[in-house]
C-alpha cells in the first residue's frame, strides 16, 4: 500500500555491531562502564543475557542505557546452562572466539535460522590456535572446551567477514603470542577501535589487524551511533515516495558501514550528509534524503563488504528504479538470517518484478510493483525491504513473519509510520 510522502527528523535506533562488542569488551574490562545508545534489540540483548549468565553484572537503568560491572579479563565465571544467541550471528561467532580462551567449557545454541549458518569460518581457524571446540557438521550448537593453551596465528579468512576476524581478535586476547588477520576486502572494524579505546594495545590499518595476547582492558564509556543499516530502510523508502524530505539524526556513516550510500547515489538519489563529525570515536552526520527518481545499475563489487546487510534494502530500491540494477559478487547472501537471495527474488516477482537470480546475486528489471503476499523467511531485513517495496507498489503488500524485525530495530512500524508509511497490522 503506497505510503505519503515522508517528512520530518527520526532517531534511528543505535548500532547493532557496536552494541554487541560494547557489551563483550566492557563485561571483560577492569573497572565500570556505561554503554549509551545501546540497541534494545534481540540480538543485542541476548549478548548481554550471555553476559549475566557468565557471572557479570549489567544494569538497565533506562531503556538504551547499560552499566556494565566489568570483571576482568579472566573474570568470567561458568555458565549453569547453554548461552542462547536466539538469532544472532554476531553473538554466536564473535563468542566461539572470546570463549575458546576461558577455562570452562561453554556451550553456544542459536534459533533454526542461526543454527542453519557456517561456523566452520570460526571454528577451525580457531582450532588452528589450539582451541577445542565440537560442531555438528560445521553447525550449532557449538560445544567450547576450555582450558585450552591458545597459541597466536596469521590467518586471511577466505570469505570478507568482521565476525570471523573479530572472534580471532577476541581468541587473540588470550592467546601467546601476535595474532594477524589479514584482509583482501577490508570489512567493519570495530572490534579493533573498541579494544583500543579500552587500553588494549593494537596494530591496525585498512586490511589487517595485529594484537599480542596478556594484556588487560581498562573500563570506559561507549557512545553506540545510530544504526547505518537500520537508517538504510529509511534513505530507501523516501527516495521512492515522492515530495520526501525526511532527515536521519546523527547515523553512523563509517565508509565501511556505508556502501549503499554510494550506490545510492550513484543510482540517483538526494542524500545529504550535513554535519559530519567524530562523535566518541565514531564518525556521524545527519542524513538529508529527498525523493528523487532512481536508475538502475551495475554495482561495482569493490562495495559488496561495505553494504553486506543493504542487499535486501538495494533490491527494493533496484525494483522501482528505472533500469536494470545487477548484482554480483554476493553469494554470502545466502548464508545470512535467510538466502537473501532467494527470499527476494521471490518477494520481488509476487510483486510482478522481472529478476534473474544469479548464483552471487541477481539481474533486477525496474518498474512498477503491484500488490501481493511475501515470506519474510524469518528474516528481519528481508521484511523490512518489503515494507519500503510496498511503499512504491500499487497494491496492497502483505509480508508474513515479521516479528523478527525486533532482531535488529525494535520499534520499526512505530517510527515507520510517524514518518509516513502506509502499514498496518493484519
Ligand atoms: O561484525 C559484525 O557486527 C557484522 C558483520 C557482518 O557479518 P559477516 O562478518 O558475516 O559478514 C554483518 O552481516 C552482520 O550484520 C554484523
Ligand atoms: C546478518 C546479520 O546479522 P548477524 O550475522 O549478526 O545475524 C544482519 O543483521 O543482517
Amino acid at each position: 500500500m503506497r505510503g505519503d510522502a515522508l517528512r520530518g527528523e527520526l532517531a534511528i535506533p543505535g548500532d547493532k555491531s557496536v552494541s554487541h562488542r560494547a557489551i563483550m569488551l566492557a563485561a571483560l574490562a577492569d573497572g565500570v562502564s556505561r554503554i549509551d545508545g545501546f540497541l534494545e534489540g534481540a540480538d543485542t540483548r541476548a549478548t548481554a543475557a550471555i553476559f549475566g549468565q557468565l557471572g557479570v553484572r549489567i544494569e538497565t537503568p533506562e531503556p538504551g542505557v547499560r552499566i556494565v560491572h566489568g570483571v576482568g579479563i579472566d573474570g568470567l565465571h561458568a555458565p549453569a546452562g547453554p548461552l542462547d544467541c536466539g538469532n544472532a550471528g554476531t553473538a554466536m561467532r564473535l563468542l566461539a572466539g572470546l570463549l575458546a580462551g576461558q577455562r570452562f567449557d561453554s556451550v553456544l545454541v542459536g534459533d533454526a535460522s542461526l543454527s542453519g549458518r557456517p561456523m566452520r569460518r570460526v571454528t577451525e581457524p580457531l582450532a588452528a590456535m589450539g582451541a577445542r571446540i565440537d560442531a555438528d557438521d560445521g553447525h550449532a550448537p557449538l560445544r567450547i572446551h576450555g582450558a585450552q593453551p591458545l597459541h597466536a596465528i596469521e590467518h586471511a579468512p577466505a570469505v570478507a567477514s568482521a565476525q570471523v576476524k573479530s572472534a580471532l581478535l577476541l581468541a587473540g586476547l588470550y592467546a601467546r603470542g601476535e595474532t594477524v588477520v589479514r584482509e583482501a576486502q577490508a570489512t567493519r572494524d570495530y572490534t579493533e577501535r573498541m579494544l583500543q579505546a579500552f587500553g588494549y594495545p593494537l596494530a591496525c590499518r585498512e586490511g589487517e589487524a595485529r594484537l599480542q595476547g596478556g594484556h588487560r582492558l581498562r573500563a570506559t564509556d561507549v557512545a553506540v551511533p545510530a544504526d547505518f543499516s537500520s537508517a538504510s530502510f529509511f534513505l530507501v523508502a523516501a527516495s521512492l515516495v515522492p515530495d520526501s524530505d525526511l532527515c536521519l539524526r546523527r547515523i553512523g556513516i563509517h565508509p565501511r558501514r556505508t556502501g549503499l550510500l554510494r550506490v545510492l547515489r550513484a543510482m540517483g538519489a538526494d542524500i545529504e550528509s550535513i554535519d559530519a563529525q567524530g562523535e566518541g570515536g565514531e564518525l556521524v552526520a545527519d542524513l538529508r534524503v529527498r525523493h528523487a527518481p532512481l536508475r538502475g545499475i551495475e554495482v561495482a563489487v569493490t562495495h559488496v563488504a561495505d553494504m553486506i546487510d543493504e542487499f535486501p534494502v538495494l533490491c527494493a530500491a533496484a525494483a522501482c528504479a528505472q533500469g536494470t540494477t545487477t548484482i554480483r559478487g554476493a553469494a554470502e547472501l545466502r548464508v545470512k538470517e535467510s538466502d537473501r537471495i532467494a527470499t527476494m527474488v521471490a518477494g520481488l516477482r509476487a510483486l510482478g518484478v522481472t529478476v534473474e537470480e544469479l548464483p552471487d546475486g541477481a539481474v533486477i528489471h525496474g518498474g512498477r510493483l503491484h500488490g501481493g503476499s511475501i515470506e519474510s523467511r524469518g528474516d528481519h531485513r528481508i521484511a523490512m525491504a518489503f515494507a519500503v517495496a510496498a511503499q512504491a507498489a500499487d497494491g496492497e503488500v502483505r509480508i508474513g513473519d515479521v516479528a523478527n524485525v525486533a532482531t535488529s530495530f525494535p520499534g520499526f512500524d512505530a517510527l515507520a509510520r510517524q514518518a509516513g508509511f502506509g502499514l498496518r497490522n493484519a
